[in-house]
């Protein structure tokens, strides 16, 4: 089977698997490989994360979308142990993860990318790639008391280093400096590093934030590869072209909790989706879109999908009730090349 009919193979198994299912936030899902209850993240007065219920189906691409400050990333924190919620509990793979450590959620199958990559600059792309397997059979104590079985190891992890290497196109850079990488190589990296401890499930922060136009079909051909690999992946992402390009669900979250799922042509239309976009229902909100003002309760009427790729720019009333004033929303309608 050629890549693109086995491609299309995955997503049909992955969309089939979700046809049909309410557009509702916290549906279950027939195969879920992640399950999320009641998770609470306060950072002093401010409830960054209150998700009651979601679950992300095996072996789908998701996206998890919503405006700047929705809680997107600090869910993704504490999913993967990088952060400690106030409250909830959550299973990968019906095993609890709940407050289990970032390298021990790796080991169990559950890996993630960073929205600033984390490749670090001075040693070189091998190194970085042999550090992505921290935490093999090798690290024990017992076995690294065993040279040989060590030995033997170091030389199978450089073996999967420079096959992802070669996968991702950059064995040319074996030996060069991380730091010597451009954004979109150093996205890369952390993907293939990523897959080093072979997981189930990978996770995402934007990865197509700072990656040039040249990157983009290499990344979401990768994103593709992933699910067609049989992963699971979970993605945050701004760019609307890419979301509606490759998930087979969405979930949107809005001010902490989660507001919305479905497919992408559903949840692009739903009216909570562009409410929480482009506050549909404040007085006063005013973008552009190719370059005219319009209303904002014209955007709602319209449907959404178009426009929410379509939007420029986005300004809505100042909470304090003052002047409008521009929010971070624009991040949120960027469009990928075109
Ligand atoms: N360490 C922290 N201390 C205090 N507040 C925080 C901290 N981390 C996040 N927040 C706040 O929690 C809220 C959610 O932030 P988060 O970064 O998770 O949102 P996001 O949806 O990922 O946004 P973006 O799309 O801009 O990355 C924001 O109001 C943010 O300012």
């Amino acid at each position: 089977m050629d890549v693109e009919k086995s491609d299309r193979a995955a997503r049909t198994r992955a969309v089939q698997a979700l046809a049909g299912l309410p557009c509702e936030p916290g549906i279950p899902k027939p195969d879920p490989i992640l399950v999320a209850d009641n998770v609470v993240r306060r950072f002093g007065g401010l409830t960054a994360v209150d998700v009651k219920h979601v679950e992300v189906q095996r072996g789908s691409i998701t996206a998890l979308i919503g405006p700047n400050g929705a809680g997107k990333t600090t869910f993704f924190n504490l999913l993967t142990g990088f952060d400690a919620p106030d409250e909830g509990s959550w299973t990968f793979n019906g095993r609890s993860l709940s407050g289990v450590s970032a390298h021990k959620v790796a080991r169990a199958g559950m890996v993630r990318t960073f929205q600033l990559t984390k490749a670090l600059s001075k040693l070189r792309v091998i190194d970085n790639m042999r550090l992505g397997a921290t935490g093999q059979r090798g690290e024990t104590f017992w076995r690294a008391l065993l040279p040989g079985t060590w030995k033997q190891q170091e030389a199978e992890i450089t073996a999967r280093a420079e096959d992802l290497l070669t996968r991702f196109k950059l064995i040319a850079k074996r030996d060069d400096f991380a730091g010597s990488l451009s954004g979109g190589q150093r996205k890369l990296l952390e993907m293939a590093r990523a897959l080093m401890v072979q997981p189930e499930m990978v996770m995402l922060d934007e990865p197509m934030a700072g990656v040039n136009p040249a990157l983009t079909q290499s990344l979401l051909g990768h994103v593709k590869q992933l699910r067609e690999d049989g992963m699971t992946v979970l993605f945050v992402e701004h760019d609307m072209d890419m979301v509606h390009d490759i998930s087979d669900w969405i979930i949107v979250m809005g001010q902490g909790g989660v507001i919305a799922e479905g497919t992408p042509d559903k949840v692009m239309a739903d009216p909570r989706v562009i409410d929480a976009y482009l506050g549909a229902h404040h007085d006063g909100a005013v973008k552009t879109v190719g370059g005219e003002e319009v209303d904002a309760g014209d955007l709602e009427e319209s449907g959404g999908v178009t426009l929410i790729g379509a939007v420029d720019e986005l300004s809505l009333d100042d909470p304090s009730g003052s002047a409008t004033s521009p929010v971070s929303g624009g991040d949120d309608f960027k469009r990928g090349p075109a």
